[in-house]
């Protein structure tokens, strides 16, 4: 059975950059990305919050709209993760050799923190509850209750059931970061498919490029080989983010 990438970033607050820890976790970063565009993280840390969020989110989904958007920012993801994300893009971008832009990246980026809620679809039978999409911001965190459904499509077709563990946050990119990245990595393709009669909780992160900002690949970038093509990137693709859509530089509405 086919599955994702699980990195220990566990220890990630303990080993410093350039250290030999962080290399090791940098490759099995890219490793990953590159063969799955996406991993899970295993994240101690997430395990003690785990009971409290979940519990918590049973509660938030029967308040008012206005309640719910003002204490999920506060509860559900307390400041103390924020080195985690960041982590992430510094990690990544280094794997590039473009980490002089991690600030910049970083600064351009907003967070928006979604409460999903999948009910149960009273069947043995798997029903579709999102269909096959890539998301369009840069990278997006997904951390689930234990009622799996998140599929992961590799580039060969293949779908992979995800099945994270209890510390584990899942890792997947988007269309902005591969346009960012000049067709180095292809966004995750997934989709969400449920069984059974248990309700699916995700508290899902989704790392976003401020309005305004338009995505468009560093310098260094430009010219790199894309991966499984022999040919240099030679146009250069970008994401123009002014909500209400994602334009392509080719013209292309996403
Ligand atoms: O429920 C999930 O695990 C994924 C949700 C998702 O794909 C999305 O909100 O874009
Ligand atoms: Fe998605």
């Amino acid at each position: 059975m086919a599955m994702i990438p699980v990195i220990d970033f566990s220890k990630l607050d303990l080993i410093k950059p350039g250290s030999l820890e962080w290399d090791w976790v940098k490759s099995q970063v890219m490793g990953a990305l590159e063969a799955y565009n996406c991993f899970e993280a295993s994240v101690g840390r997430a395990v003690e919050h785990r009971e409290p969020v979940f519990r918590a989110m049973e509660d938030f989904f029967h308040l008012p709209f206005e309640t719910k958007r003002l204490s999920l920012t506060t509860t559900l993801w307390p400041q103390g993760n924020i080195s985690f994300r960041e982590d992430n893009y510094e990690n990544d971008l280094e794997s590039f050799g473009v980490e002089k832009y991690t600030d910049e990246l970083i600064d351009s980026t907003n967070y928006q923190l979604r409460a999903l809620k999948y009910e149960g679809p009273n069947t043995n039978e798997p029903v579709v509850m999102s269909v096959p999409h890539n998301d369009l911001n840069m990278i997006t965190l997904l951390y689930q209750n234990e009622i799996n459904g998140l599929g992961i499509q590799t580039e060969a077709g293949e779908w992979i059931d995800v099945k994270p563990s209890p510390s584990s946050i899942i890792v997947i990119i988007g269309e902005s970061l591969s346009v960012w990245l000049n067709g180095r990595l292809s966004p995750t393709r997934h989709h969400v498919v449920t069984t059974g009669n248990r309700v699916r909780y995700v508290v899902g992160l989704f790392a976003r490029t401020r309005g305004g900002y338009l995505v468009k690949a560093p310098n260094e970038l430009w010219m790199m080989k894309i991966r499984g093509s022999s040919n240099p990137m030679t146009t250069k693709t970008s994401l123009n983010i002014s909500p209400p859509n994602l334009i392509r530089e080719t013209g292309q509405i996403l």
